[in-house]
């Protein structure tokens, strides 16, 4: 839903997966947070990308998925 990759030089890539506009479900909020915490301890990385896959980038929050806003919020 949100895939981490180690770039070259000194960047981390977070790509936003969730078809077919790569909205952003609490999954994808997870997937998000998982790869910012990886990207933090990492000390090599200077800069963070985040893109969506398949050419788009995200059409926001996923309509019908009321929980994202309660995570946005809520977790630390
Ligand atoms: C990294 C950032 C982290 C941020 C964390 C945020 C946490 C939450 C906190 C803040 C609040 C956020 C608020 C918002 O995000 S407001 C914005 C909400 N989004 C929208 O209003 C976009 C609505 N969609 C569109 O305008 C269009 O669909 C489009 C421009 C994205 C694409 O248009 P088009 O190419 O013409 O395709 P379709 O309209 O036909 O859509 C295709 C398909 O995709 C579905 N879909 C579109 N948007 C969403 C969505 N937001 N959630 C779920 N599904 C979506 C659409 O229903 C179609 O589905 P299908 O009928 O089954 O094919």
């Amino acid at each position: 839903m949100a895939e981490y990759t180690r770039l070259w030089n000194c960047l981390a890539l977070i790509r936003l997966r969730n078809p077919p506009v790569n909205s952003i479900s609490t999954a994808v909020l997870h997937g998000i947070k998982a790869g910012l915490q990886k990207a933090l301890t990492d000390h090599t990385v200077k800069a963070i990308v985040i893109c969506g896959a398949d050419g788009k980038f995200s059409a926001g929050v996923q309509v019908c998925d009321s929980s994202v806003f309660y995570n946005a919020q809520c977790s630390p």
